[in-house]
């Protein structure tokens, strides 16, 4: 049966990383996906700007949407104070079996959970099988047409308060037209854009800041 790219990325990683040292997983994934096999992590330039948001933040409770091979939660779980915890949202089965392996070999399982399942699904469920009061910060990297419905589910949900930051990965490219004219027309979010590239290309991209106002 022929790898799957996820599968070639992690085995690359468990090869050449250090087991237990979250930076060295981020810069083995993005050493593999810039010089061997293109894929679709967020990447050096705008994971800089994910990750002083998330410092910015510093949130106690983050939810991520969109786990992929799991190279920004292992990015976001390395910056969390000793006892915050990241949950984050995989749809596709292959890349949450994936994610498991990369964020065990990272040595942040402990603050990590992985959720496997449909984001409208899960989202209703994260206060009270998940223990969720309010989310402190949201990162948005899962299917693009998804970023807008999702927002609008978790204020449905109550799951935002005053403060909440959420963070949305390609709303450039491939982009995400409706979210950011949700956002930036709704008075409930103050917006910020923070211009960047496509990980590992020379296309234009961005990420979209929107901090809940309550
Ligand atoms: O779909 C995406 N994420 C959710 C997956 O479950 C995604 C896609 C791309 C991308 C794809 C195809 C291309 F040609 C260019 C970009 C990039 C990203 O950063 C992404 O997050
Ligand atoms: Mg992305």
């Amino acid at each position: 049966m022929n790898q799957s790219k996820e599968q070639r990325i992690l085995n690359f990683v468990l090869q050449n990383a250090v087991r237990g040292d979250p930076c060295s997983v981020v810069d083995t994934i993005d050493k593999y996906c810039s010089q061997k096999e293109w894929a679709m992590n967020v990447g050096d330039e705008k994971g800089k700007v994910l990750d002083k948001t998330v410092e910015e933040a510093n949130p106690s409770v983050a939810l991520e949407l969109g786990t992929y091979c799991g190279y920004s939660a292992v990015r976001i779980s390395r910056l969390l104070k000793a006892g915050a915890r990241l949950l984050t949202v995989e749809f596709n089965p292959e890349f949450a079996a994936i994610a498991k392996q990369m964020i065990e070999f990272a040595g942040v399982q402990d603050k990590v959970k992985l959720l496997e399942g449909p984001s409208e699904e899960i989202i209703p469920q994260l206060k009270k099988k998940y223990e969720v009061d309010t989310l402190d910060f949201v990162f948005l990297d899962h299917w693009k047409d998804r970023y807008t419905p999702d927002t609008k589910l978790l204020q449905e949900c109550n799951l935002l308060r005053k403060g909440s930051v959420l963070l949305a990965d390609n709303v450039i490219f491939p982009g995400a037209p409706d979210f950011l004219n949700y956002v930036r027309k709704s008075p409930h979010f103050q917006c910020t854009n923070y211009p960047s590239h496509l990980e590992y290309m020379q296309v234009e991209d961005a990420m979209e800041k929107a901090v809940f106002l309550g």
